[in-house]
């Protein structure tokens, strides 16, 4: 019941609620009325009748007292004008009936239950009762007035439903009407989502209040959509933006290394390399890496960009163009012809790239090496296309640079194998592959050591020991060794500094690369690690190359005075094996000049050999510098050095490069003790790199 009233449309059951409430009001009055006026009705015809007993039994009483039948019965018959009178008698106490009454037209079978009432009024005189007079009455009267009332009543009550039921719809629409009009708007709003409708409902009760209710929420739902909107808007540019971030570079606008990943990868889905050919060409700025060390990464960045252009300016449209990584850009060529083709725009490219630049108002000139390789002649998939670029690439650089190389079988291996190399390098540090071994450098004359020289070792996990001569050009290369370099002075001058402390003086030279000296922060990094080290200045030394301050004489007179000021011992490492202008020598504040193995191989027998170790240990005197002599391998080299003024000596006659332990070993042993024999020194080496 509950649920079918639930169900039924809210006019419909005030409908029904309020024709109850009237049925069940008229009702229960009709009902009311009717008991009133049915007790009121028989109460007065009781009385009545009982007033007109008691007349009648006052009147019969001489008769009966004189056993007057005849009076009494005339008595009765007075009640004939009663036409409700039924019957009427006197019954003597006896139970005999003395006198009586029944109307003419009257059988007197008539039930005395039925519609009729019954008064009996005792007949008493002196104080005994003689008789009574019953008298039986007809209440149809009364039962028909009473019907009658009903019918009127009933007619009343439906007429008043009737009219009620108009009126309460009528009026119950002051309610539904808005009601509804809420109900339909609410659904039209959830349909469209047409946020810009509003109820009208001018009630100012409940209805009113749920309209405004209902407009106050489309209002905020509204503005928290907008505001969502905005939201949404603002952070789809973001994620617009970070997306180009992740995806292209800040500096040139090209895409970057992870959207030519993401992009290959979708050709490759796409099955584009398998469906026509690619060319990819690797390009890498030969001296980008000066640039930006020595002009500033401001005047680098706008090289990178004007790069980046010239690059885009030769392809087509649907090529294209990568920023790879720093000095590295990639370009991916769609549907080229062949593998000629592709060499021949490998070619524009580096015509164009070798155009001066003008830039921060100077002129630069760039050379590239650029390595092509094409699908599906050279490679299967884009990562055996980016492999074989790079290598080919790397040969470009290895022949020299500012070159274009067409990948071919031959150059497989060879880089491949230093490219695998450059990537295990990038990681040695980190997984601590790397060490810092060290060669004595013994004072010829008496024999002791006087410091050490710190070169590097690499442990490969798979390779074994790696030659530095192998991977030091490589991490000058990459620009690895500005990382690797700082770590090895870092190592270097600390170890020092606690044999110095254990042992008394003893310097470290620490190897600095050509792409270190370059760095214009690299004087005050040494000087602050060498700080840091605790080490006493005048026993931290640093060997630099001929070719690095040949190359750039000005910057490198400027940065060795630097590093000199900054309590530095300077080295000039492999001595003679350049294109030294010995009239340079004397602008450099170097210290020590490091005669090259090359010249001690032979000696003593080679006599150019030993005139032109001679002559250095002249020029160095001249020069108020001291020398070592390199590569010492024999006693008589020793000792031929030692009778020409040579310094110092350092080579496998004393010992080979000797990891930390060992050297301090070789120290303890060795320190104020002659090394004349080769002994710790062999002995060492064997267990040594
Ligand atoms: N045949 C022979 N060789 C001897 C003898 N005595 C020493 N040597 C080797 O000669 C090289 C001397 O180092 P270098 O000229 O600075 O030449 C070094 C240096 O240019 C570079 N290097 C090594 N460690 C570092 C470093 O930490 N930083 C930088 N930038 N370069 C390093 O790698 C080069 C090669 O280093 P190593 O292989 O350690 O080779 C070392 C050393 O083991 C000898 O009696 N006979």
């Amino acid at each position: 019941m509950r649920a079918w009233l639930n169900d039924l449309p809210i006019p419909v059951k005030l409908w029904i609620f309020n024709v109850l409430t009237a049925l069940i009001a008229g009702v229960v009055s009709a009902v009311l009325l009717i008991l009133i006026v049915w007790r009121v009705e028989y109460g007065e015809a009781q009385r009545d009748a009982e007033i007109k007993a008691a007349i009648i039994a006052e009147n019969a009483l001489p008769a009966l007292q004189f056993r007057d039948n005849r009076t009494a019965d005339e008595i009765l018959a007075g009640l004939a004008r009663d036409g409700a009178v039924l019957d009427a008698r006197i019954v003597e106490a006896n139970g005999q009936v003395f006198a009586r009454f029944t109307p003419p037209d009257d059988s007197g079978q008539r039930d005395v239950s039925e519609d009729t009432l019954q008064v009996a009024v005792p007949m008493s005189a002196g104080g005994e009762r003689l008789a009574t007079l019953e008298v039986i009455s007809d209440t149809t009267t009364v039962s028909d007035q009473i019907v009658t009332y009903i019918a009127a009543l009933g007619l009343a009550t439906a007429v008043a439903l009737i009219v009620g039921s108009f009126i309460v719809v009528r009026l119950q629409r002051a309610i539904t009407d808005p009601l509804a009009e809420l109900t339909h708007l609410m659904g039209e709003v959830s349909g469209s989502r047409d946020l810009s409708r509003r109820a009208r409902v001018p009630n100012r009760d409940e209805l009113g209040q749920l309209s405004d209710s209902f407009n106050r929420m489309i209002d905020q739902i509204d503005q928290r959509n907008t505001a969502l909107g905005l939201e949404l808007a603002e952070r789809l540019r973001a994620e617009e933006r970070l997306e180009h971030l992740a995806h292209h570079d800040p500096v040139t606008g090209l895409p970057n290394r992870h959207f030519f990943r993401k992009r290959t990868g979708d050709l490759t889905r796409g099955k584009a390399l398998a469906e026509g050919s690619m060319a990819l060409l690797f390009v890498d700025l030969d001296n980008f890496k000066y640039i930006n060390d020595t002009f500033g990464h401001d005047c680098g960045d706008q090289l990178l960009v004007a790069v980046a252009e010239r690059l885009l300016a030769c392809v087509r449209a649907h090529d294209m163009v990568v920023r790879f990584g720093g000095d590295e850009f990639v370009v991916l060529l769609d549907r080229i012809g062949d593998s000629a083709q592709a060499q021949r725009l490998g070619e524009k490219l580096l015509e164009t790239i070798v155009r001066p630049f003008d830039l921060a108002d100077a002129c630069f000139y760039v050379t590239c090496s650029i390595g092509v390789a094409v699908a599906p002649e050279h490679a299967a998939n884009f990562d055996e296309l980016l492999r074989k670029s790079d290598a080919a690439m790397y040969v470009a650089k290895a022949a020299g640079k500012n070159a274009v190389r067409l990948w071919e079988p031959s150059i497989s291996d060879e880089s491949s194998a230093r490219f695998m190399l450059e990537l295990d390098l990038r990681k040695a540090l980190a997984h601590g592959e790397l060490a810092m071994h060290y060669q004595p450098i013994v004072a010829l004359d008496t024999g002791r050591i006087a410091g050490m020289e710190a070169l590097m070792r690499w442990h490969h996990p798979t390779r074994g020991f790696v030659s530095p001569a192998e991977f030091i050009p490589i991490a000058e290369d990459t620009g690895l060794i500005l990382e690797l370099g700082e770590w090895a002075m870092r190592e270097a001058f600390s170890q020092a500094a606690q044999w110095n402390a254990r042992f008394g003086p003893l310097f470290v030279a620490v190897n600095v690369s050509g792409r270190q000296f370059r760095d214009r922060e690299f004087a005050s990094k040494a000087e602050s690690i060498a700080r840091a080290s605790g080490l006493a200045r005048d026993m931290s030394e640093l060997e630099v190359t001929e070719s690095i301050i040949m190359g750039h004489t000005e910057e490198a007179v400027h940065l060795l005075e630097d590093l000199s000021a900054r309590g530095f011992a300077l080295a000039l490492d492999d001595f003679g094996t350049g294109y030294s202008s010995l009239s340079y020598l004397k602008r450099f504040p170097l210290d020590k000049l490091k005669i090259d193995r090359s010249f001690v191989k032979d000696l003593p027998d080679d006599l150019e050999d030993a005139a032109i170790a001679e002559a250095i240990v002249g020029l160095a005197r001249t020069l108020s510098m001291r020398v070592v002599a390199e590569g010492i391998e024999t006693e008589a080299q020793a000792q031929v050095l030692r009778e020409l003024g040579c310094q110092y000596g350092q080579g496998y006659f004393f010992s080979k490069p000797l990891a930390a332990e060992l050297m301090a070993a070789f120290i303890a042993e060795n320190h104020g003790q002659r090394m004349a024999e080769p002994g710790l020194g062999t002995s060492c080496a064997a267990s040594c790199a």
